[in-house]
């Protein structure tokens, strides 16, 4: 049978490990697809790298539509990464009647709509699974594994490069920007690094979820975001105190009201598997009605992790390619006529616990006058701690909440900043159990 050919388009930190792994594990994925599989063309800007990251025997250009295009292509590999020149590429290669592999989260949390019902109108796949979680099998977890199921919510460590910060700020007590640039040269890091550090490219992954988990289109526009870099060090201390991690979590829900839809830092007790996640490894937590919860945990990010997820695609649509495009697995995990147009909740609706740290003038009263504005609005505490008591500086205040509508806790802030003895803005950090 001839071989299977791919192109790839991106010869980076995904795209150099997808090449080594195809040749790497070149006979057992043969064994494992049902035929040869052949990188046969490459594309990028830089060619003398390419030609290291793929050896003398494969054609390379540096046109990202030549390979799109090309008669003898048969699976397209999309790993330039962005929204713009991917967009047109990933839709030329449709056009052209080629299967999609792409690691592109952004692309797809942005125009997935569009890109997929291009797919099913010319009978291709394209497939994703690398563009979340890297490595984790999630997307096969949720789109097969899991269909018997309603899941009821999804949480999920799912930004390698904030997990890793995270980490070595807490383990290490070392400063954001170093380790930032250490991600950076890890391979790990978006482009911008700012998607990473301000939860966007974690909002593309759980827009993605969202969509194969409730049979909703993808709507990253109304997904909440909330990064870690305004995290102040002490807060993670406190939170410790407490018996609390903080971290970077995507967290999607249905409700009665709605689907949340949020990214952003949260305490999560201690004793919780997914707090202890750590480094650069990613760990989603998915909550069906049948099977209760379960997690997935695994490298989210790097070269090889990701190639191994890039791989497995390459693998399935190898094997599915014979199969009728009605006889495939649908590409959100609904078929495409049963996608459901369910409310998407703004962060103001959502319910949930809080930390709230309060620098307030250490005199009387000023507790009491703190209480009974959370208890105006409805919010119970859980806990109180004072900190730093130094006659030069304001006390701290630290309070943990119970579950309440982020539109009290607004209210309530608004209402306590405005006391004459708090001093700036409060700190406000959403508590999750994540206890199923
Ligand atoms: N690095 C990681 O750990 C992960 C990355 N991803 C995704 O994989 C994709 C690729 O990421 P990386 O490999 O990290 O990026 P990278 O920056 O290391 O590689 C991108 C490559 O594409 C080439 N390129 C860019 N635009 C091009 C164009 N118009 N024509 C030809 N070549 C072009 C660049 O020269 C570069 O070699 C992105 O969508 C990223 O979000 C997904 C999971 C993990
Ligand atoms: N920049 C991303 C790469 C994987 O998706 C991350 O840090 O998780
Ligand atoms: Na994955």
């Amino acid at each position: 049978m001839k071989p299977i050919h791919v192109g790839l388009i991106g010869a980076g930190t995904v795209g150099g490990g997808t090449a080594t792994v195809l040749k790497r594990n070149a006979a057992e994925i043969s064994r494992r697809a049902g035929r040869e599989i052949r990188l046969f063309m490459a594309a990028d800007r830089d060619l003398v790298r390419a030609r290291e990251v793929c050896g003398d025997d494969v054609l390379l250009v540096d046109d990202a539509f030549a390979v799109a295009t090309h008669p003898e292509v048969d699976i397209v590999v999309e790993l330039i990464g962005g929204d713009t020149v991917a967009k047109e590429v990933v839709l030329k290669a449709i056009e052209h009647g080629k299967h999609v592999v792409t690691a592109n989260k952004k692309l797809l949390a942005i125009h997935g709509n569009e890109i997929f019902a291009k797919a099913q109108e010319k009978g291709v796949t394209v497939a994703f699974e690398a563009a979340v979680a890297g490595g984790i099998p999630i997307i096969k977890a949720l789109r097969e594994g899991l269909s018997a199921n309603h899941i009821e919510w999804i949480a999920g460590i799912i930004n390698g490069t904030s997990n890793f910060i995270l980490t070595e700020m807490r383990e290490q007590g070392s400063d954001f920007a170093d380790v930032l640039k250490e991600a950076q040269r890890l391979g790990y890091a978006e482009a911008d690094p700012t998607f990473d550090v301000e939860g966007h490219d974690a909002g593309h992954k759980l827009t993605i979820m969202a969509a194969l988990a409730f049979g909703i289109p993808m709507q990253f526009d109304k997904c909440y975001l909330e990064g870690i870099s305004r995290l102040d060090g002490r807060d993670i201390k406190y939170a410790e105190e407490l018996g609390y991690r903080v971290k970077l979590l995507g967290l999607t829900r249905r409700t009665d009201k709605g689907v949340e839809l949020r990214v952003h830092p949260t305490l999560i007790p201690e004793g919780r598997l997914i707090a202890n996640v750590n480094g650069v490894m990613n760990a989603v937590l998915v909550k069906g009605d049948a099977v209760g919860p379960t997690l997935y945990y695994g490298a989210g990010a790097g070269a090889l992790p990701t190639a191994s997820a890039v791989v497995a695609d390459i693998v399935d649509v190898t094997r599915l390619a014979t199969a009728d495009p009605e006889h495939r697995v649908p590409h959100l995990a609904f078929q495409p006529d049963q996608l459901q147009d369910l409310t998407i909740l703004p962060i103001a609706e959502v319910v949930s616990s809080y930390y709230l740290r309060i620098e307030a003038a250490d005199r009387t009263g000023v507790l009491a006058d703190i209480t009974r504005l959370l208890a105006e609005q409805g919010i119970s505490i859980e806990a109180v701690i004072q900190k730093g008591v130094n006659p030069a500086a304001p006390a701290e205040v630290v309070l943990l909440t119970h579950r309440v509508e982020e539109k009290k806790v607004d209210a309530a802030i608004a209402a306590i900043e405005a006391l004459e003895s708090v001093a700036g803005k409060v700190v406000r950090i959403r508590m999750e159990e994540l206890n199923g």
